[in-house]
């Protein structure tokens, strides 16, 4: 199996490589699924892997104690991002929190969003936007209107099919754009239409752009590529647009603070407002710029993560029925039929939280963590230079099975009794170290919940006799290859309540 596996490398301590062909390197690596493909390759010629995306050097790792190496020890090393063209164009020229590298600047942009926007009190003030959202699902879901859904029957009878990618979708970006601005641009009661138009169509753009291989980060010689064949030309455009809603959006704030500026109380603070009364304090921190930048990173950051990990563990509980009823029994036992399940439930049902950690192992919306090495270092006892990419096959680590029994399985019983432990590096769907996730608390609120409540309010069933199909598809953040359609009705013992949403 090593017969492939270059020792070249040896005399500069290198890490092993598998064949590298002349100018492209390891390119003809990045096929998709690229996680799949690149833990195939690990597989084959080792956990600790030294590539060529052309001229760019890359670590790839793909073992717990490699990642731990690269998350601890060298977490500093570690903490710069990758320069591609996305974070360029999308990202002001490298400066916002997903791409900066890191220094004050990111230190400073990453103080703001975990003591100012992410934090758990803040996050306490935006429980009654996530309760709302997640209601007004439901109601969708009950009424037979809205998403897609087909049947007209409201209160038990009939099961009616539903599109859930896009129930889901619309809610995760109406929870964001109601923290940020106040703004509900998905289903019924949106705030303005046209600006509602405006804001999908950039969505739409932002997730399809995003997921583009741009051979012009790794070949130097192709960049003129990317401008031929108009990729440069789509981010600047895309750019303007996304620049130029946020700032409408803050001019907006800043004319309503301008009018209430006494009644504003903390409570209803969208995080537009706290941007500003911040910018009073300290113009030359908080300037428009960066509050446009930082409002970017929390919609690109918070939306599609919470609403594929909603995707695919509602698709894993159709396929596998016998936890999708151990579920609902938990939540019976724990909350009742009484009333709506709350967040402060979450911390009572600790099966529900298996079943999300066992989605998130399987399928997680951030399968390959990029960074980029700020000096040399030693990794697993081989020299990693300066400026080497490192990728850390996430996927590859959660689904191997030399780290985990029965890996293919969705098995949700794995995590009873470890609540609240963090088993080494095993498991890290947020990543770790300084530039893990800041948003892991607002994700786990809004998937909790809104799965809770889908499971308590509802019963499900696969539109068909055959099985959810759980191919990949391919994109940044590991969607489904098929849209999730589902069938659902209200609970009889929850028809009470959910006929009053
Ligand atoms: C299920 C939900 C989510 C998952 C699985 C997830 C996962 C991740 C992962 C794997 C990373 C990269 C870590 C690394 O590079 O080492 C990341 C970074 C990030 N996430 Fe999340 N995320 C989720 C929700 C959110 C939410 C709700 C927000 C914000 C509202 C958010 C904002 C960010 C930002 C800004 C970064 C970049 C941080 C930096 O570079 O310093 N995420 N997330």
């Amino acid at each position: 199996k090593h017969f492939l596996t270059r020792n070249r490398n040896r005399n500069k301590n290198l890490p092993p490589s598998p064949l590298s062909l002349p100018i492209i390197g390891h390119l003809y690596l990045l096929k998709n699924p690229l996680h799949r493909t690149l833990a195939t390759t690990s597989d084959r010629h080792g956990p600790t892997l030294f590539l060529r995306f052309g001229s760019r050097p890359v670590l790839l790792v793909s073992s717990p104690a490699a990642a731990e190496e690269c998350f601890t020890k060298n977490d500093i090393i570690f903490a710069n991002r990758p320069r591609f063209l996305v974070g360029k164009l999308l990202g002001y020229n490298y400066s916002n929190l997903v791409w900066a590298s890191y220094g004050d600047h990111w230190r400073n942009l990453r103080r703001i969003t975990s003591l100012e926007i992410l934090s758990s009190t803040r996050l306490q003030t935006f429980s009654g936007i996530r309760a709302d959202e997640v209601r007004s699902l439901i109601r969708r879901l009950v009424r037979g209107r809205g998403s897609g859904s087909s049947a007209d029957d409201a209160a038990g009878g009939f099961m009616k099919t539903v599109d859930m990618k896009l129930a889901f979708f619309g809610m995760a970006l109406n929870v964001m754009m109601r923290m940020i601005a106040g703004k509900r641009y998905y289903g019924e009661k949106v705030s303005d239409m046209e600006e509602a138009k405006r804001f999908r169509e950039i969505v739409e753009e932002t997730f399809l752009i995003s997921g583009v291989t741009n051979l012009g980060d790794f070949l130097p010689v192709m960049k003129w590529v990317g401008f031929i064949n108009g990729l440069e030309k789509r981010f600047v455009r895309l750019q303007a647009k996304r620049d130029g809603l946020m700032q409408e959006l803050i001019d907006q704030h800043r004319r309503i603070l301008g009018i209430t500026k006494s009644s504003s109380g903390e409570r209803k603070k969208t995080i537009i407002e706290v941007l500003l009364s911040l910018q009073e304090t300290e113009p030359e921190i908080y300037t428009d710029q960066i509050i446009r930048g930082l409002l970017l990173d929390m919609f690109a950051g918070g939306t599609d993560t919470s609403s594929g990990t909603l995707e695919w563990a509602l698709s894993l509980l159709l396929n596998n029925p016998e936890v999708l009823k151990k579920a609902q029994v938990e939540i019976d036992v724990q909350v009742g039929h009484d009333r709506l399940l709350e967040e402060s439930d979450l911390s009572k049902l600790p099966y529900l939280h298996g079943i999300i950690n066992e989605t998130l192992r399987m399928y997680p919306p951030g399968p390959l963590l990029p960074h980029e090495s700020s000096e040399a270092c030693i990794i697993e006892g081989f020299s990693i230079p300066r400026g080497t990419m490192l990728l850390v096959n996430l996927w590859a680590i959660q689904n191997d099975p030399k780290v985990w029994v029965e890996p293919t399985k969705f098995k949700p019983e794995r995590f009873e009794g470890l609540e609240g432990t963090r088993d080494g590096f095993k498991l890290m769907p947020f990543g770790s170290g300084r530039r893990g996730c800041p948003g892991e608390g607002l994700g786990m609120r809004v998937v909790g919940l809104a799965l809770g409540s889908l499971i308590q309010c509802l019963e499900w069933e696969r539109i068909g006799e055959e099985m959810v199909d759980m191919t990949e598809g391919t994109g940044l953040s590991l969607p489904k290859a098929q849209a999730l359609e589902a069938k659902c009705r209200p609970r009889p013992n929850m028809v009470n309540l959910t006929s009053q949403l």
